[in-house]
């Protein structure tokens, strides 16, 4: 992760080439190399990267032919338009000549020479050679004391033939002999037998390189030029400018100028370099985004109740009302036990006394211990979070301070949701009572902060983990973002990513909702009779019904929520069928979320060392004025 934040030419999390545009821009030389792959402190040769997979030893085979990919015409390009791609290494690549110091090591920058196919355990490959950019600087990865044998340049260039058959010439690659390097030739990857005077595929394991194939120098305009391998991000202007610290290049990784590792920017204040010998640390100023900047000339703040910008699909319910300066949109969806609630706040709300102008301002102001989370695996969620009170434990562990801990912005967003949720729960038509009186003793005990730099998002997920909810409240503060919320695509699909049938009542929306329900109870008494049939359905339905899991449903709501709204979801089942993600389009976000969290949902070592006290703050909206 570090290395695809702070690299810009390498952002292949799972791959061993990394092209984007059209062109490569990384390789990563790994221990899933080939056998005939080769190193030196000049040339590699290489596999280009792709179909292998792990055989029953574990070691990483060959399982089909390759074939023209879109990386291949992306190192194609590179060699037509001159573009150099830098290597990287892995500390476990066999062919290294020394132990590269880190896990991963960038090389330099290369050419890509040569591009060929071959045949490697009766599977077409194609293999690449690498010619180093800048022949004039020093190898670090040549042994210490040690030099070239043969620089690039200094022997006889390679032989080149051309094919009796196909007439197709291609340089000698190996000493053995020359072969066609044409996969559609019927000469191709065989020998001339000077003994029978018949042709045959090689040997694998007795082909040795031809040093003059190896040794070629290869003069490209602009090589024996030096350029940056290590990333210009972060680097600040001048001026102060307003949010630059939080832009996309400023949440990427640098590369640590005291030790050269790969930094990703894992807390909000800044770098902290994460190789334990190393104790450099880099704090960029933060110029104050101003709440004044959040103005949006074609969404103008106003008195009066605010415009809405929210969609959703047909089968969506939404009942609109104005009350306390906030226009409420209540959305409800059919076969869900639940409700949405978005409260648009006006001018008023937003510029009152320690409102979400204050916090929004405040929150920029004080570490409050935002910081990326861990999600196992060396990965992190790409915004910050911090949370106070009932610690949080889903998903990423968050770090947990009691509320006292924390700054006024999160105990005040605390006690305006809190007055939000009473507000609008005992508004709530059908079920006002049974609502609020579920509602009462799970008054929220837990504020999550969350920050979002530019470009920074959240995924679509769920809160619907044990013993939190069913009412989940954010207040948004800075940039204006987007929240969908979407049918799960199990539901939608009625089917798992193992293709088995899901019996559970199909809800209103999803795929094939008629046959589906036609199924539903001739599925529920195959059930209690004849549990082997039943399963057997199971596999037989998708068949039936062109149905696969992976479909994705449409947005069934989509919410511009801007700085000052709440959003309030209620219902466990809201969580358990629908999921959401938010984004914004702005330099800088805040979203403090309340739940109640069941202090006996958490395991004996995640309980609070620390009593979380009720909310004392006794905010009221509806002693504001409201609009004339
Ligand atoms: O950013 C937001 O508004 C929503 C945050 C959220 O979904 C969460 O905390 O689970």
């Amino acid at each position: 992760m570090e290395l695809c934040e702070t690299l810009y030419y390498y952002r292949a999390y799972h791959g061993a080439c990394y092209a984007t545009g059209g062109f490569a821009r990384a390789f990563m030389f790994s221990s899933s190399s080939h056998p005939r792959d080769y190193m030196d402190a000049s040339v590699i040769v290489a596999r280009a990267g792709g179909g292998l997979k792990k055989d029953e030893t574990g070691q990483m085979k060959m399982s089909k032919d390759q074939t023209e990919s879109s990386v291949m015409h992306s190192l194609r390009n590179n060699m037509a338009q001159f573009n150099p791609v830098v290597i990287i290494t892995a500390d476990d690549n066999p062919k290294a000549q020394i132990q590269p110091p880190h896990p991963y090591c960038v090389l330099d920058y290369f050419k890509i020479t040569n591009m060929w196919w071959e045949k490697s355990q009766n599977k077409r490959i194609v293999r690449l050679r690498f010619e180093k950019l800048n022949s004039k600087k020093a190898s670090w990865w040549q042994p210490k004391g040690t030099t070239e044998i043969a620089k690039p340049g200094s022997l006889d260039p390679p032989l080149t033939q051309t094919c009796q058959t196909c007439d197709h010439s291609s340089q000698q690659i190996y000493l053995q002999g020359w072969m066609c390097l044409r996969p559609e030739c019927n000469q191709f990857w065989k020998l001339l037998s000077p003994i029978s005077n018949t042709l045959k595929e090689p040997e694998e394991s007795s082909l040795t390189y031809d040093p003059r194939f190896l040794k070629q120098k290869n003069p490209w305009p602009n090589d024996d030029t030096e350029l940056p391998l290590g990333s210009m991000n972060a680097e600040l202007s001048d001026h102060s400018i307003m949010g630059e610290d939080c832009s996309r290049a400023h949440w990427s990784g640098i590369v640590c100028p005291d030790c050269g590792r790969c930094t990703s920017r894992l807390k909000w204040t800044g770098w902290k370099c994460e190789n334990p010998k190393c104790s450099f640390e880099r704090i960029p100023p933060h110029v104050l985004v101003s709440a004044a900047s959040l103005h949006d000339p074609f969404n103008p703040l106003s008195t009066s109740y605010m415009y809405s910008r929210d969609l959703h699909l047909p089968m969506v319910n939404l009942s609109v009302s104005f009350a306390h300066n906030y226009r409420i949109n209540r959305f409800s969806i059919p076969g869900i036990d639940g409700f949405i609630t978005h409260m648009i706040a006006n001018k008023t709300v937003v510029q009152e006394a320690n409102g979400p102008h204050d916090m929004f301002e405040s929150l920029q102001q004080t570490d409050i211990g935002l910081a990326r989370r861990s999600m196992g695996q060396d990965f992190f969620t790409r915004h910050y979070a911090v949370n106070f009170g009932m610690p949080y434990k889903f998903i990423a562990a968050t770090a947990s301070s009691p509320f006292p801990d924390s700054t006024s912005p999160v105990t005040l967003a605390r006690s305006r949701l809190n007055w939000a949720a009473r507000y609008l729960l005992a508004e709530e038509p059908s079920k006002s009572s049974s609502i609020g009186a579920e509602w009462k003793p799970k008054e929220f005990n837990e504020t999550l902060v969350l920050s979002y730099m530019e470009n920074q998002k959240i995924s679509y997920h769920d809160d619907g983990e044990f013993g939190l909810g069913p009412t989940i409240a954010t207040l948004s503060l800075g940039a204006t973002g987007t929240m969908r919320i979407r049918m799960k695509s199990r539901y939608f699909s009625g089917v798992s990513k193992a293709g088995i049938y899901d019996s559970e009542l199909p809800l209103p929306g999803c795929l094939q909702y008629e046959k589906r329900m036609d199924l539903y109870q001739g599925l529920c008494d195959l059930q209690s009779q004849d549990r082997k049939a039943y399963n057997e359905r199971l596999r037989q339905i998708p068949k039936e019904l062109g149905l696969k899991g992976g479909p994705l449903a449409k947005d069934a709501i989509t919410m511009t929520v801007s700085h000052g709204d709440i959003v309030i979801m209620h219902g466990a089942q809201l969580q358990k069928y629908y999921e959401h993600s938010v984004d914004h389009m702005g330099k800088l976000r805040f979203a403090l979320t309340c739940r109640y969290i069941d202090p006996e949902s958490l395991s004996e070592e995640d309980k609070p060392k620390w009593e979380v006290l009720p909310d004392e703050g006794e905010y009221d909206g509806t002693k504001l004025p409201v609009p004339a």
